[in-house]
């Protein structure tokens, strides 16, 4: 498992079998399997279940949720959070991770609501694709096979947890969670307030949900490209069904770079800034990647503008 609680792990070099073996050994390494006292057989067979259940788009499938759950496990092994979370908090946050887009349908929640689907219906117009996400990972792990929280005294506590995680990925709520999380640091962090250590458990898994921009040029560019193949697929089926089109996602409108650009300013940077306060000398692995993205960007951006001016004044 070499390199797997690097933040430059190469993600693209791993088969959909080897992602079931790494996610196995992050459940081990946190010790998760054991304080669950989980069957061998029950884990795999609970991540084969969530597998099955990935659609094939092109960016919230299965490798997708990989990564999310590799640079969860990351953040906990840099900022040496194992010994001061409890297990149940580890192993919560690993499931939340490996569940939080299961069965995702490559559309989003704004779709959702302007389609009025069933699903924007049953879950009253409120982080319809996240309640959808929990509710279909309470439905793998009703199979009795599939339980790895079988023999966790606290489960109901646990799977509470694992919800709250994954609503926590709705974007709609980041103000919230972050001003939480925020003012748990300022006031001073509590190891043992199991309130402030939601808090930050909320913070790891979004960092983790957006942290393509993290990983090196290598792996991150295919990321982007699928995020934004993902996008287009979405504007046009909005078009075709006379809907609101999204203009982020419209790819007549859309500049990617600065689209990166907005994103890693506007929403990565002040999270991974946040997060690193509980472990200053974790920001080399997180935060130094985010400003040599940004840099790349800023570069790109600039060169396009200054083509564009050079375009405009050879015409005139
Ligand atoms: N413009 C960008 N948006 C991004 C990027 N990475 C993630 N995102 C957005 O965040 C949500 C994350 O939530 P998820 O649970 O749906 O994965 C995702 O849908 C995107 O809208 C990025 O690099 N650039
Ligand atoms: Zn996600």
């Amino acid at each position: 498992m070499r390199d797997l609680a690097e933040p430059y792990f190469d993600v693209w070099r791993l088969d959909r079998d080897s992602m079931i073996d790494h996610i196995e050994y992050m459940y081990h390494d946190l010790g998760v399997v054991r304080a669950w006292k989980i069957p061998r057989s029950t884990l795999r067979m609970f991540l084969l279940g969530v597998r099955e259940r990935y659609q094939d788009n092109p960016y919230h499938n299965f490798k997708h949720c990989f990564c999310v759950t590799q640079m969860a496990y990351s953040i906990i092994c840099k900022l040496r959070l194992r010994n001061k979370v409890s297990v149940d908090h580890l192993g919560a946050l690993l499931t939340a991770a490996v569940c939080h887009d299961v069965d995702h349908p490559g559309l989003n929640n704004s779709y959702h609501c302007h389609a009025r689907t069933p699903l924007a219906i049953l879950y009253n117009y409120k982080s319809i694709l996240e309640q959808h996400h929990f509710a279909v990972a309470c439905r793998i792990l009703s199979n009795k096979e599939r339980n790895i929280f079988r023999n966790v005294n606290n489960r109901d506590e646990v799977l509470t947890n694992v919800g709250d995680l994954i609503l926590a990925t709705d974007l709609a709520r980041h103000k919230d969670v972050m001003e939480t999380y925020r003012c748990n640091i300022d006031t001073g962090f509590d190891f043992k307030n199991n309130s402030h250590v939601l808090s930050l458990l909320k913070i790891i898994i979004k960092c983790a949900d957006v942290s393509n921009e993290v990983r090196p040029e290598t792996v991150a560019s295919p990321w982007v490209d699928r995020l934004f193949a993902e996008y287009s697929e979405q504007s046009a089926r909005e078009k075709r069904e006379r809907l609101p089109v999204t203009t982020y996602m419209d790819p007549d409108l859309v500049n990617v770079p600065e689209s990166q650009e907005g994103f890693i300013r506007g929403i990565m940077l002040p999270m991974y800034d946040e997060l690193c306060r509980l472990a200053t000398d974790a920001r080399v692995y997180f935060v130094s990647p985010l400003h040599e993205a940004l840099l790349r960007y800023e570069i790109q951006n600039m060169r396009e503008r200054v083509m564009k001016t050079f375009q405009f004044s050879s015409r005139i």
